[in-house]
């Protein structure tokens, strides 16, 4: 049996494909559309199917022929502010496709979900860390399409019968240690990323988006996790799920914050570059904390992290960014 990996040429989902091969699964089947992913990103032994996931005939033939047991799905448009300037843009491509997707699933028999949610489903959370029974409280369009989504696979797996697993993913960063996949988005906004881009030259400096917040430097508190360590949480899902285990919704995240100008700090000592920090008022939308409840899913899937260290996110990252920049050279 197989296992369909929407938006597997993509940042998150092409670490979820190489974390299957390491481990010896050998059936797995790519669906993307190369909106913001990369054919490149995955090795050659991996079948790739470009196309929409909301395509019915294009899902349901790719099901049938590789007789598709799971479905791990991760594609989507991810980018916050686009969302509040496009919000029925990505309740299409997070919701409505997503619906379609789902019922694709159900009609072609698929047993298992492994759904890529966000902790942006919490909001500002007022309880930190957040455990995952907190009430859910989305404020961007984003959040709300993905706690859609979370609600249609809840439902539609009790009406239908397959077993999910609901992945809250915090503030995913680093890259493949082996240097095979990484964040390879060229507009991409994640503070990590921009932080090595400014320390490579590529930028000529770095916003930090408000200094003024209730934390103990004033900048915000995320917990960054490893983005391995996270592809380790979906193929551990799929053991579950496979081997008959309940539907769970998880966090993915370590239980711990770093503030932005912690993150900064450790991006000028690992590279050993300066570089020019801008301070900038507050960017709209941005809790002032957010750090993953995170016992969860070691107790349910049994999930042990192995990248657990800033210093080593950081430094995978700056490796990433240096090997696209020679790729793009050449
Ligand atoms: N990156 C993060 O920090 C983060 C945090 C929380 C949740 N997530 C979730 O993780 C998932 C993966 O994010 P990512 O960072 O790898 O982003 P990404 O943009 O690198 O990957 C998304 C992939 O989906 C593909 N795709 C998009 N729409 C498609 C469609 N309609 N049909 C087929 N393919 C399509 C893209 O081409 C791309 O390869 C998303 O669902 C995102 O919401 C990401
Ligand atoms: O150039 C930058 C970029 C970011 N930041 C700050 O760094 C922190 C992290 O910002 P990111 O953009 O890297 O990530 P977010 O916390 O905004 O959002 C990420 O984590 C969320 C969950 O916490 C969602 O999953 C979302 O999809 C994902 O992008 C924020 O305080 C942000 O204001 C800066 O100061 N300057």
């Amino acid at each position: 049996m197989a296992v369909l990996v929407t938006g597997g040429a993509g940042y998150i989902g092409s670490h979820m494909v190489l974390a299957l091969l390491d481990a010896g699964h050998e059936e797995i089947v790519v669906l993307d559309d190369l909106s913001t992913g990369f054919d490149w990103a995955l090795p050659p032994e991996v079948k790739l199917v470009v196309g929409d996931i909301a395509d019915q005939a294009l899902v349901t033939e790719t099901i049938l022929q590789h007789r598709v047991d799971a479905l791990a799905h991760f594609a989507a448009k991810i980018v916050v502010p686009d969302s509040v300037a496009d919000p029925l843009g990505y309740y299409l491509a997070n919701t409505a496709k997503t619906r379609a997707l789902i019922e694709t699933a159900v009609r072609t028999g698929v047993k298992h979900v492994i759904f890529s949610s966000t902790a942006a489903v919490y909001g500002e959370p007022e309880v930190v860390p957040v455990p995952e029974d907190l009430t859910t409280a989305p404020i961007n369009p984003y959040g709300r399409s993905k706690l859609m989504s979370e609600w249609m696979i809840q439902d539609a797996a009790k009406a239908h019968g397959f077993s999910y697993v609901i992945l809250r993913y915090f503030n995913v960063a680093g890259a493949d240690p082996r240097g095979r996949t990484g964040q390879s988005t060229p507009n991409a906004t994640h503070l990590i990323k921009v932080a090595t881009q400014a320390a490579l030259g590529q930028r000529t400096h770095l916003d930090v988006y408000g200094t003024d917040y209730p934390t103990r430097d004033g900048s915000c508190l995320r917990d960054y996790i490893q983005v391995s360590d996270l592809a380790e949480a979906h193929r551990v899902a799929l053991d579950h799920l496979r081997g008959g285990g309940e539907s769970l919704t998880l966090n993915c995240g370590y239980g711990r914050g770093y503030s932005v100008l912690e993150v900064i700090e450790v991006v000028k000592r690992v590279s050993g570059r300066d570089f020019e920090v801008r301070l900038c008022p507050r960017r709209p939308g941005d809790p002032a904390q957010i750090i993953a409840g995170a016992d969860r899913i070691r107790e349910r899937l049994g999930w042990v992290p192995k990248h657990d260290d800033l210093d080593g996110i950081v430094g995978q990252a700056l490796a990433w960014e240096d090997a696209l920049a020679r790729r793009n050279r050449v």
